[in-house]
């Protein structure tokens, strides 16, 4: 059996996404009024998220894009967060956003968030389309959270299993992987 046919049932739908998305688009472009924002995505699993999340920003947004792994083909991390790809652009004094589609452990974000802050941001936010706040491991909060969920394995809407299912439009929960 793989993990296809173990998709069962939808989590978050592509409805509430959109609204989800929608919100915080609005909540970033009210808290930066007449400003310039710059999003950094956190590749892979934020490329569709990001998408949708910049044109739901009213502000002057830049973009630019840093790329982590640490779960490869499991469904829980490894703990080491390789660095495949940096940043392009310089982020001093800039009003910067990150953006992910899941904390999880944490590991992640505790990560780039440190790394970037020695890059001396004019301010430093964290926006996530969902909080899986039962397996934190280390304390990091996100600023702008879409949906939270306790614990289980999803796939859809940017997230994968070992690079598949990434194009879902709705969000699964994946029962007993
Ligand atoms: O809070 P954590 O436990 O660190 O988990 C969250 C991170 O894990 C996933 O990335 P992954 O390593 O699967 O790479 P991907 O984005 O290319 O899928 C996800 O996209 C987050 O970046
Ligand atoms: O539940 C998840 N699904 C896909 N990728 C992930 N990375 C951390 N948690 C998850
Ligand atoms: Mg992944």
């Amino acid at each position: 059996m793989t993990i296809a046919d173990k998709k069962q049932s939808i989590l978050f739908s592509r409805e509430l996404i959109a609204a989800e998305v929608e919100r915080l688009g609005l909540e970033i472009s009210r808290d930066f009024a007449d400003q310039e924002v710059m999003l950094i995505g956190v590749l892979k699993g934020s490329f569709i998220f990001i998408a949708d999340l910049i044109r739901a920003i009213k502000v002057p947004t830049v973009v630019d894009f840093v790329r982590l792994a640490s779960y490869g083909s499991e469904t829980s991390t490894s703990g080491i967060i390789e660095f495949r790809k940096g940043l392009e652009m310089p982020i001093r004094g800039r009003h910067v956003v990150i953006v992910e589609d899941i904390v999880d452990s944490g590991y992640t974000l505790e990560c780039l968030y440190h790394k970037l802050l020695l890059q001396e941001p004019l301010s430093l936010k964290i926006c996530t389309l969902i909080d899986k706040r039962g397996r934190r491991e280390v304390e990091i909060e996100a600023d702008y959270v879409g949906m939270a969920m306790e614990d289980g394995f999803i796939i859809g809407y940017g997230l994968d299993h070992d690079e598949r299912y990434r194009n879902l439009p709705d969000i699964y929960l994946v029962h007993d992987v």
